[in-house]
């Protein structure tokens, strides 16, 4: 596996419209898309671009969410993971196993349409990293 450009930041926040307001009035964002859940990842998602990638903004969606814990230890949000693109998802999985790191469950479609997996922070220097794979009109 290579690794490849780097997709998006993911950022967890308690409240997508107060992060908006932040990314638009303190940061100058001027493309922020239309929020959406995204129930089987357990989230509310709204992406902000930037010139060479885009910040996830995320939120929690149901009482499974996977964020609700790094929410109780982080009540303001934070920089949750971030994610870069790959070619093939499952040679991805399978390298990364090969090589002792952790991948959380199997590969599932993510926000931009394409699978995605995560790797364990554990054995990626305490880094919560997303894999995903690059969408065949080659994404932003
Ligand atoms: C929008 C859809 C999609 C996309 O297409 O882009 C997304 O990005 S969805 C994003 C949200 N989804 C996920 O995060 C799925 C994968 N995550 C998980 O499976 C879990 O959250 C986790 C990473 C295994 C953490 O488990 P959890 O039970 O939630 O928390 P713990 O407190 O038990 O964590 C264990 C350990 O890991 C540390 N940790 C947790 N989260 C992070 C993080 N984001 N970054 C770095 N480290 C993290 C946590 O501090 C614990 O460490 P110790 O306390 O030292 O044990
Ligand atoms: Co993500």
């Amino acid at each position: 596996m290579t690794i490849g450009r780097l997709n998006h930041v993911g950022v967890a926040t308690p409240s997508i419209e107060k992060s908006i307001a932040l990314y638009r009035d303190l940061m100058g964002a001027t493309k922020i898309h239309e929020p959406f859940d995204l129930p089987p990842q357990g989230v509310r998602v709204c992406f902000v671009d930037t010139p060479n990638s885009q910040i996830e903004l995320i939120e929690p969606l149901g009482e499974n969410s996977p964020i609700l814990k790094f929410l109780e230890k982080n009540p303001l949000g934070g920089q949750h993971h971030v994610c870069f693109e790959v070619h093939d998802i499952h040679a991805a999985k399978a390298e990364m196993e090969a090589k002792g790191a952790k991948v959380l469950g199997e590969p599932r479609i993510g926000a931009h349409g394409t699978p995605v997996i995560f790797v364990h922070p554990k054995d990626m220097g305490g880094v919560l990293v997303e894999l995903m794979e690059t969408p065949k009109d080659g994404g932003h």
